[in-house]
């Protein structure tokens, strides 16, 4: 098992150039194999998940070829419906679901684990299942196995009764392939769902009205190959940007679409840190202590709640109370134990956690629950004094490529090491002290 050790307390400084975003880019790879055609992905992030969902479709016969690091060529002609994707393969991923859509879509039968992922809550699929039923599929679980079959899909008015990413995302999927139109209201509006729609639409699909809550599709006979790139993950951009808050440091954050961080960027600036736009970069700088907020999380436009344990571990060392309410998954405060061992001063009643700032945070072992909250404990490492070692890495590579190689480009004391090797760990600690 491998960990991270961090020695904090010191600021970050320089550039981080962000990679494609992962919720993206697993709905872009289950789309890709709709077609009989070759696409090409660029901008793809290197990370657990996608390769997960990349073994997953050679699992049923795609093909996929690597370019380069961050650019796949993948060929769903040869894909055997018929066999299903199995839980094994995909407990690690949550994503996993929109091969639902894409298959039933494509070859009108579908078999698929229900979906893993991280523990940050219930995460029921029944807006997705709703949906792809008002299509015409009929949807069984048995198994553990989601199966889906339709003699043919139909357009229909289907209204969601959560703005819902994956339920959006996945009757899109099916939708594109169906007869008619479909409309999806009430349709989750968050960059990645219109990230999706646009390569869609690349592939030949008529979509319109991604980024607004209703979303009306013209179901078409075929969809053709497709060369895209895919867009810059706002939640690896957020997450360095709270890094450089936290730290007290001065960071560029570069390959960024500002427009997908304000919600990031707002909090930012009323806890008095520093924050210029540029066209494609956004600079954040901090000095000093930092001052309280309230925090609620909500869908896109709102604060994200992929954020959420992030600003977090910025609070924890600001003046005053901060209040940080979370409203979509009931499991997403679990970090906040594993702060408390640094030093921070957070109670949790309910759904929120309050958070009473405390003048720093001093390193401790602790284990990151989930991918978000593991990255909210290296921000807290990064800005504690002494070392920190966040055990459970695998959680934190799902979702951010080559983490610690960008916060040492930073300036960031820290390693990745096996967590059984007391050598490596001693010398680490020899060396930096
Ligand atoms: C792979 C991916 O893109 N994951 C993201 C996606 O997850 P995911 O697609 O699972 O999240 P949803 O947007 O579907 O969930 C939002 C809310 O709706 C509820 N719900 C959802 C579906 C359903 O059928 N029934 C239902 O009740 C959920 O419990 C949750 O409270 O959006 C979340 C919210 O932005 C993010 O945290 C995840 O990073
Ligand atoms: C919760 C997340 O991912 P997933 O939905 O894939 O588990 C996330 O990206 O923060």
């Amino acid at each position: 098992m491998e960990q991270y050790i961090i020695k904090g307390g010191k600021a970050l400084q320089g550039e981080v150039t962000i990679g494609g975003a992962k919720n993206a880019a697993l709905g872009i790879i289950c789309a890709a194999i709709m077609t009989d055609e070759p696409v090409v992905i660029g901008n793809l992030p290197d990370i657990g998940d996608i390769h997960v969902l990349l073994q997953a479709i050679e699992e049923i016969g795609a093909k996929v070829e690597r370019i380069d690091e961050h650019t796949v060529r993948v060929n769903g002609k040869s894909i055997d419906s018929d066999i299903g994707i199995d839980y094994d393969f995909i407990r690690k991923i949550r994503a996993s679901y929109y091969l639902l859509g894409a298959l039933l879509g494509k070859y009108k039968k579908a078999q698929v684990a229900l979906p893993g992922g991280c523990n940050i809550g219930s995460r029921p699929i029944d807006q997705h299942i709703k949906g792809l039923e008002a299509l015409g599929a009929v949807v069984k679980i048995e198994h553990g196995m989601i199966k889906a079959k339709a003699d043919k899909l139909q357009g229909n008015h289907i209204y969601l009764d959560c703005a819902s990413v994956g339920a959006t995302i996945n009757i899109m999927l099916a939708a594109c392939l169906s007869e008619g139109v479909t409309i999806i209201e009430n349709s989750a509006k968050e960059p990645h769902v219109v990230d999706v729609a646009n390569f869609l639409n690349s592939m030949g699909a008529n979509i319109k009205g991604t980024g607004t809550d209703v979303i009306r599709i013209k179901g078409v006979e075929k969809l053709n190959g497709s060369e895209y790139t895919i867009i810059p993950d706002q939640i690896e951009a957020g997450t360095f940007m709270f890094a450089a808050a936290a730290t007290k440091g001065d960071v560029l954050i570069k390959n960024v679409i500002p427009k997908h961080l304000e919600a990031i960027t707002a909090k930012l600036i009323e806890i008095g840190t520093h924050v210029e736009e540029y066209d494609d970069a956004i600079r954040v700088s901090a000095t000093g202590i930092l001052g309280h907020t309230h925090v609620k999380t909500l869908p896109y436009p709102g604060f994200p709640t992929d954020m959420q344990p992030q600003i977090s571990a910025v609070l924890v060392t600001s003046e005053g109370t901060s209040i940080v309410t979370e409203t979509l998954f009931e499991n997403r405060l679990r970090y906040v134990d594993e702060l408390s061992r640094m030093g921070a001063n957070i109670k949790v009643e309910g759904n929120t956690a309050v958070i009473v700032g405390v003048k720093n945070l001093t390193g401790a072992i602790v284990s990151a629950p989930d991918l978000r909250a593991g990255a909210a404990l290296v921000i807290a490492g990064l800005a504690a004094t002494g070392f920190t070692l966040v055990e459970q890495v695998e959680y934190i590579e799902r979702g951010y490529e080559n983490f610690e190689r960008k916060m040492q480009g930073l300036g960031a004391i820290m390693a990745k090491l096996d967590a059984e090797d007391e050598k490596a760990i001693q010398k680490f600690k020899l060396k930096v002290s």
